[in-house]
């Protein structure tokens, strides 16, 4: 089985994942570490962000064996990928990764921007998660302040908007829901509702 999460930055999609892959025995695939990844390559290796083939590649070059996400996880790392993400040899680099690691068994719960729409079309379930502005921007702003960030809720909700502005502008794969996906606005939902309310849309397609 795989199920396709997609929807805008800190929506949940990544909390969500990880629990419903836990839950019906799936592998999960966090694939906005993939274009960190590539962002952070760049930039460690002193590289510019805005060449296109020095971001190509970094993408054909990525292992995802090697993933490290305590040093992707940074908000100035969210906009770098999203630079990166906007090129189409970039996303094209990527494709083959995550549609393997869709296909290999049992099955993924796989979270981005364009799983539905573009990596896997064929998903048996699609869930497109999403909040207000807003509400992303609390959620993350506690997070950050709980590991000791020092940054302001009006910095993060900056930095959500111009990120969702970017990835939903871009010629290649937008941020777009699938037309077949179930919207999923957690906007008045704790994690436990939300994860009952994404079990349950699973649960009917098995
Ligand atoms: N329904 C919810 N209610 C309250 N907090 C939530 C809910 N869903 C997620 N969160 C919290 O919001 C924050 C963002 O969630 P998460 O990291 O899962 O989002 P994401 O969509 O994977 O983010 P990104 O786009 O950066 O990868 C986390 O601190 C998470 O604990
Ligand atoms: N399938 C995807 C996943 C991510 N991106 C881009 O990466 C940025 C970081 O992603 P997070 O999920 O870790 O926030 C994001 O803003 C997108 O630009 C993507 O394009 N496609």
């Amino acid at each position: 089985m795989i199920v396709a999460l997609d929807g805008p930055a800190a929506s949940g999609k990544g909390t969500l994942g990880r629990r419903l892959a836990q839950h019906f025995g799936l592998r999960h695939l966090d694939t906005g570490l993939l274009y960190r990844a590539v962002a952070y390559r760049i930039i460690a290796d002193g590289g510019d962000l805005d060449d296109p083939a020095t971001r190509e590649a970094a993408a054909r070059d990525l292992d995802p064996a090697t993933l490290d996400p305590s040093l992707l996880r940074s908000s100035a790392m969210g906009e770098a990928a999203s630079r990166v993400a906007a090129d189409e040899r970039v996303r094209a680099a990527l494709l083959d990764v995550q549609r393997e690691f869709a296909q290999r068994p049992p099955g993924a719960v796989i979270d981005g921007r364009d799983i539905g729409s573009v990596v896997c079309p064929d998903a048996d379930v699609k869930i497109f998660v999403t909040a207000s502005p807003e509400v992303r921007a609390t959620r993350r702003w506690q997070e950050l302040h709980a590991s000791s960030a020092d940054v302001s809720y009006e910095e993060v909700l900056d930095d959500i908007r111009r990120r969702d502005a970017r990835d939903a502008q871009r010629a290649v794969a937008p941020l777009v829901p699938a037309q077949d996906a179930h919207l999923l606005d957690t906007t008045e939902l704790d994690i436990e509702t939300a994860f009952r309310a994404a079990v349950d849309l699973i649960s009917a397609h098995r």
